[in-house]
């Protein structure tokens, strides 16, 4: 972006209300990173770098489009469910060029990015095994365009010019929409309680972009494609309730600091009536001033943001310590060899009614997750313990045994063979300087996935040699004092 247009983005963000400490906060473009904030001088601690007035966010409670339409219509169009609404919002405040408040913010927003949303399927072959394919929710995406925002938008020709539908409402600008939601949004709660912190929307990770999300209700805005009106239903009453997101608004200023894993010095939180930006620790004169986008794995920050990171790793390798894998619940009934389809069914189903997952995560700690112990242990029960466990209302607790061992080393193993290429063929390939960005980010996912799985292994390895050694006993490694905690898990999003 020309430095004119910062120099624009400023002056309008000032001439809106907001407020720059221009002596501390400079706006820079930083190598691999694109633009960033930069400390002009020494800022310690607890400084306010910016405020931004909540009129100033862009959202669905402040464009002036959902009153246009009508709210009853808004709701009615299901442009309150996801982030189809925002998209919207932000379609029809480009419309209207100069005359809209946000015309120099939107001016300032990217046109590309470099996330798997926007990738051919030749470099999406390059994620296969990683868990980012499945996650970019582009047909749930294309089909909210398809079955809300275009009927909305042809509905009325008041509102949405004709002329300006083939330029403003494509499906080209939808994308571009969402990935700049999915990649800058904030979740600003409503309630205005002092000092609630506030940081890059992880709600926000559901774009079309990723409405884009599919399947995490909370967090992530999923395309919602039900015809059953709520008053037929209760339950997709509920569960549309649910999936309103509240607060995802796009926060110029804010949306223009980058971060990496740990390195956080500043923070946004909220007032009643502005947002600030405060630094959390003191930052040099010189030096990038980073938010969080909340420690995430790479394959994550691919998919949300289109980059990687890559710190020195206690092996001497670069990496992201906060990478995980996931690993479907699936590859657990498979590998206890659960033969009878019915009552596999009947088990996990249970289990995801007790407040399991339907994925458990390895981290780099190299720990076998107690979901995934639980979980076994479950499939593996005979007739009557599985009476005997409904009765109790209970998860089995995560007891490491040595037969447990086997069904663990055997899931991982299932796991680690869903990746095309070996982890040798991985690292010999990234050292080809010729690579492009793409093929660069998916091999720098996948070999941090496999060194974690690789290392959880050869940890399972000794502990069945262990309990080998020791004649096969029992190894309890924690047990969950009510039974009911199921370990780190997460939902498969
Ligand atoms: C919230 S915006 C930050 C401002 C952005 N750099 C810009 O030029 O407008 C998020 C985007 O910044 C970039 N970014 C942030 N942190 C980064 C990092 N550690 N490495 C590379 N790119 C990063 C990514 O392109 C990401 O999608």
């Amino acid at each position: 972006m020309a430095e004119d247009t910062v120099a624009g983005l400023l002056d309008w963000f000032e001439a809106s209300g907001g407020s720059l400490d221009r002596s501390s906060v400079g706006f820079t473009v930083f190598p691999g990173c694109g633009r960033g904030a930069v400390a002009l001088q020494n800022i310690p601690e607890g400084h306010v770098l910016f405020k931004i007035p909540r009129n100033i966010l862009l959202s669905t409670e402040t464009s002036t489009l959902p009153s246009l339409v009508g709210l009853d219509r808004w709701r009615e169009a299901k442009m309150h469910l996801g982030w189809v609404g925002l998209i919207l919002c932000m379609m029809w405040e480009s419309a209207q060029g100069s005359n809209s408040r946000w015309s120099k913010y939107l001016e300032s927003l990217p046109e590309m990015f470099d996330t798997p949303m926007f990738w051919g399927d030749h470099d999406l072959e390059e994620l296969k095994g990683t868990s980012v394919v499945e996650k970019l929710g582009k047909v749930e995406a294309e089909r909210d365009f398809e079955d809300k925002l275009l009927p909305m938008v042809q509905s009325r020709p008041d509102i949405f010019l004709p002329d300006t539908i083939p330029v403003y409402y494509t499906l080209e600008v939808y994308h571009l929409m969402g990935s700049r939601i999915l990649s800058r949004s904030f979740d600003v709660e409503t309630d205005e309680s002092e000092d609630d912190e506030a940081g890059p929307s992880d709600a926000a990770d559901t774009s079309l972009g990723s409405a884009m999300e599919v399947d995490h209700p909370q967090e992530d805005a999923p395309a919602e494609d039900s015809e059953q009106t709520d008053a037929d239903n209760p339950e997709e009453e509920e569960r549309e309730e649910e999936e309103e997101p509240s607060g995802v608004s796009m926060v110029p200023l804010a949306d223009m600091l980058n971060a990496r894993y740990g390195a956080d010095n500043a923070k946004l939180f909220y007032e009643k009536d502005e947002l600030r930006m405060v630094s959390t620790k003191p930052i040099a004169a010189g030096e990038q001033i980073w938010n969080t986008y909340g420690d995430l794995p790479n394959a994550e920050l691919l998919r949300r943001y289109g980059h990687v990171d890559m710190l020195p790793l206690p092996d001497g390798d670069l990496g992201n310590p906060g990478d995980v894998v996931e690993i479907p619940a699936d590859l657990a009934v498979v590998s206890v060899l659960q033969t009878d389809s019915v009552v596999t069914k009947e088990r996990i189903d249970w289990w995801l009614e007790q407040g399991g997952d339907d994925v458990v995560v390895l981290e780099t700690d190299l720990e076998i997750p107690l979901a995934l112990v639980s979980l076994i242990r479950l499939l593996r029960l005979s007739g009557d313990e599985w009476e005997n466990t409904k009765a109790k209302d209970k998860v089995p607790k995560p007891k490491i045994e040595a037969d447990i061992l086997d069904v663990v080393r055997a899931v991982l193993e299932r796991r680690l063979a869903e990746y095309p290429s070996s982890l040798d063929d991985d690292r010999q390939l990234l050292r080809d300087e010729t690579l492009s960005l793409n093929k660069k980010h998916a091999l720098v996912v996948r070999i941090g996935e496999k060194k974690i799985l690789r290392d959880t292994l050869r940890e399972v390895q000794k502990q069945i040699e262990a309990s080998k050694g020791s004649g096969g006993g029992n190894k309890k490694r924690k047990v969950v004092p009510d039974g009911g905690d199921t370990g780190r898990a997460s939902k498969r999003r």
